[in-house]
């Protein structure tokens, strides 16, 4: 890689890095359309907002991929409660709409 230079280096992973944000974009949205119809669902049958068992069991499971792919659990975690925040936002507005 002599023939490559500091700046070729960069554009290179900045173009990965670009790849990786369009995936997790698209994974995100994928997933808020399928918490969309949970909210639905949910709100239809009067059913609570937010469930702390699954989430629980969700955030255990994600700590430990997290440490498998060698992410650190505590920002996978955060990460998990951010979104899930905003879908309890969703899901309440979708309940308070009906
Ligand atoms: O699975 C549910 O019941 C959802 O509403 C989805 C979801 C999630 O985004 O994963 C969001 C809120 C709940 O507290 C648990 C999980």
């Amino acid at each position: 890689m002599a023939d490559v230079t500091p700046e070729q280096r960069l554009g290179r992973l900045r173009s990965s890095i670009d790849n990786i944000d369009a995936a997790l974009v698209h994974m995100l949205a994928e997933r808020f359309r399928c918490t969309q119809e949970v909210g639905i669902l949910k709100a239809e049958h009067e059913m609570p907002a937010s469930d702390p068992a699954r989430e629980s069991r969700q955030i255990a499971r994600l700590r430990s991929l997290a440490e498998d792919a060698n992410l650190d659990p505590e920002f996978a975690e955060k990460w998990f409660n951010f979104v899930v925040a905003e879908v309890i936002h969703h899901h309440t507005e979708i309940a308070a709409e009906r």
